[in-house]
């Protein structure tokens, strides 16, 4: 069941016309479905073991109002900054239940995790680890750590979003691992607790997965019979979900779930998965307004009053998303093509190239669809642009649980030099 549908002829979020909400708070905005979050939720918890943690990835969408939403059904948290940190924390997100991950975190934010007592450092070198070893010791209690490995497997999803690879950033180098764990047994504020892998983002094979899963579990006998209590395996996320009805949907979270327990069924490790995408994309819709209809040399476009800044997948990785106007068509309606672009100064600012849509005017609104992971986390002010309102339905209610940026926000931090008076 979707919960952004057509009803009496309008786009709803559940039981909420999107028209309802724009009248109210103008657009662009962000609208996320409660019932869809938890939907996701609850299938992807059901698909793991029954003592799986499972860590939301806070980059995904970190809105205050859905992980909290969240972490009501029992969820953890993935974070890679003191700030998704805070935020997850803020959320009622207890420390046991967080995993801080991220190949550049300072002291500064592991004494923050630390002294909120998280559940797992997800290190990634061992520059790294002599850093949390330090940190830890200043603070008197000890650090568990895993080390996220990088397998080296080839994610076949975008390059930009593939972290498994050797020539990535990621992860400790496989043919480090086994003197990074050596160094981590002989620290006296580390404790080691497990093994962390993550591969990358949208993947729509389960053939990737497979590979790395299989040589982490490999890599955990390896370690324990070096001598260290892996009692833990962090299989990451990066499950992808469907961006276009035409293309056949990715492997379902059952299938991903029972990969994951037949290759880690003999480790008798709790297993930490990290899924961001899966559980919040297909939650949340961009809704923009027409600002005109421009007729090209040969093309017509659609400019909308949310660009790039607001949702830059499309730009940054040549994303596909789904749009929709929130009336719905009938069987009346005339259809056109348009380009969707925004008004921002960038040739890059394109929803969508020659995309059928019923012909629209001015002042009409269109959902931009799977926009609720990586959409209002990766948004910016680019060409002074408040950043969108964020909002969360639950059935036939609503909430502003992000207003739309003021100049205050936008500007009112700015500063003048005393030589400017
Ligand atoms: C370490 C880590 N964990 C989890 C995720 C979440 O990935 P996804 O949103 O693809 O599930 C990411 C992002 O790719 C990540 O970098
Ligand atoms: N931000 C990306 C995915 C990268 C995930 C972060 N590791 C996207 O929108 O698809």
């Amino acid at each position: 069941m979707n919960h952004f549908d057509y009803k009496n002829g309008e786009l709803h979020a559940e039981d909420v016309a999107l028209s309802a909400i724009a009248a109210e708070i103008g657009t662009p905005f962000y609208c996320y479905s409660t019932a869809t979050l938890e939907r996701h939720y609850r299938v992807f918890s059901e698909a793991m073991q029954k003592d799986a943690l499972v860590a939301f990835s806070v980059k995904a969408n970190g809105n205050l109002a859905v992980l909290k939403t969240l972490a009501s059904l029992g969820a953890g948290a993935d974070v890679v900054s003191g700030g998704e940190l805070k935020r997850a924390l803020a959320a009622g997100i207890p420390g046991e239940k967080i995993v801080f991950s991220g190949v550049g975190k300072t002291k500064a934010e592991m004494a923050l995790g630390l002294k909120n007592r998280i559940y797992q450092f997800n290190v990634e070198s061992e520059v790294e680890l002599l850093a949390l070893d330090e940190v830890a010791g200043a603070l008197g209690v000890k650090a568990p750590v895993a080390f996220r490995v990088n397998p080296d497997v080839d994610a076949k999803t975008h390059a930009k979003i593939s972290t498994g690879g050797a020539e990535t950033k990621f992860g400790v180098p496989w043919s480090h691992v086994h003197t990074a764990y050596a160094t981590a047994a002989k620290l006296k504020n580390i404790e080691i607790v497990g093994v962390d892998v993550h591969i990358g983002s949208q993947l729509t094979d389960l053939a990737p997965f497979e590979a790395a899963f299989t040589r982490v579990v490999e890599l955990v006998g390896d370690l324990r019979r070096e001598g260290h209590a892996i009692s833990r395996i962090d299989l990451g996320g990066g499950l992808g979900v469907p961006y276009r009805n035409d293309n056949l949907p990715p492997p379902d979270p059952a299938a991903y779930g029972a990969l994951a327990a037949r290759i880690t069924k003999n480790t008798g490790a709790r297993l930490i998965m990290e899924p961001g995408r899966l559980i919040a994309a297909n939650a949340g819709v961009l809704v923009a307004g027409v600002i005109y209809v421009k007729q090209g040399e040969n093309k017509k476009f659609l400019i909308l009053d949310a660009a790039m800044n607001d949702l830059i997948r499309p730009a940054f990785y040549d994303a596909y998303h789904e749009i929709v106007p929130v009336a719905a068509p009938t069987a009346d309606t005339q259809w056109t093509h348009y380009d969707v672009v925004g008004p921002v100064c960038e040739t890059s600012d394109i929803f969508a190239a020659d995309r059928p849509l019923p012909v629209l005017k001015s002042d009409d609104k269109v959902a931009i669809l799977t926009a609720g992971a990586y959409g209002a986390t990766m948004s910016s002010a680019y060409n002074a642009r408040p950043l969108a309102a964020e909002v969360l339905v639950k059935g036939g209610e609503w909430a502003v649980v992000r207003p739309r940026m003021d100049d205050d926000a936008l500007f009112g931090n700015d500063r003048i030099p005393p030589w400017l008076g």
